[in-house]
């Protein structure tokens, strides 16, 4: 698989890429392994903790058929200590070119936050075609995407934000969505918990989404 050349290969694996905020880096495998048993291996774990480069570092290591990524880069800096701790992908809320530069001279695939027809138009001319709607229900949704498939020909999207088991197969029905993004795999209660067969039958019922 060569991300480098073709983001897009991050939506083969499933139809949703899960958010995961990590606590305490003890979670991250059991969490990580939950997730891998419900068949989904495509991880984003966001750069919003303490524990995030410690724990994307572990899944690196211990688990390659896991594809673990970093969400939630703001900067420069942050593509650097994701490249790192051995994300192989990167996730951002919006995107700047500096920060697509950073991620380009460290070979880092990025799949950049867009929320604006401007934003869109800024990733392209950088080079970027998978770009994530965030925060995709607040900022027109399903409405939005539908109304970007024809000016925005060839432009792919992963709606993040706001999707839910519910609403996700209207997304994954537009022509220009490849994948959803969403946090509820990992319920906080069931991590606190340890419920890692809850986590597992998330998994596998977000593997299992189908467009409407
Ligand atoms: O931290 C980031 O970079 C993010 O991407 C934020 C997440 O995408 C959303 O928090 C997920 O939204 P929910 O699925 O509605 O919980």
């Amino acid at each position: 698989m060569n991300l480098i050349n073709d983001p897009l290969q991050l939506a083969s694996h499933g139809p949703v890429i899960p958010v995961i905020v990590i606590e305490r880096v003890q979670e991250a495998l059991p969490l990580a392994e939950a997730l891998l048993a419900g068949g989904v291996s495509v991880l984003e774990v966001t750069l919003r903790t303490e524990a995030a480069l410690p724990a994307i570092a572990q899944l690196a290591k211990t688990l390659p058929e896991a594809i673990v990524g970093a969400g939630t880069l703001r900067c420069a800096a942050d593509a650097q200590r994701a490249k790192d701790a051995g994300a192989r992908f990167a996730v951002s809320p919006g995107y700047t070119p500096a920060l697509g530069a950073a991620c380009r001279a460290l070979q880092l695939p990025l799949l950049p936050g867009v929320a604006t027809s401007s934003e869109v138009m800024t990733a392209l001319d950088d080079g970027f075609s998978f770009l994530k709607l965030f925060p995709a229900a607040a900022v027109g949704g399903h409405a939005l995407l539908k109304s970007w498939a024809s000016p925005f020909a060839g432009v792919h999207f992963c709606p993040t934000g706001g999707i839910t088991p519910a609403n996700a197969p209207q997304y994954l029905q537009l022509s220009n969505v490849r994948c959803v993004g969403g946090s509820w795999l990992l319920p906080g209660d069931a991590v606190r918990a340890g419920d890692w067969a809850r986590v597992t039958q998330l998994a596998r019922a977000a593997q299992a989404l189908r467009p409407a």
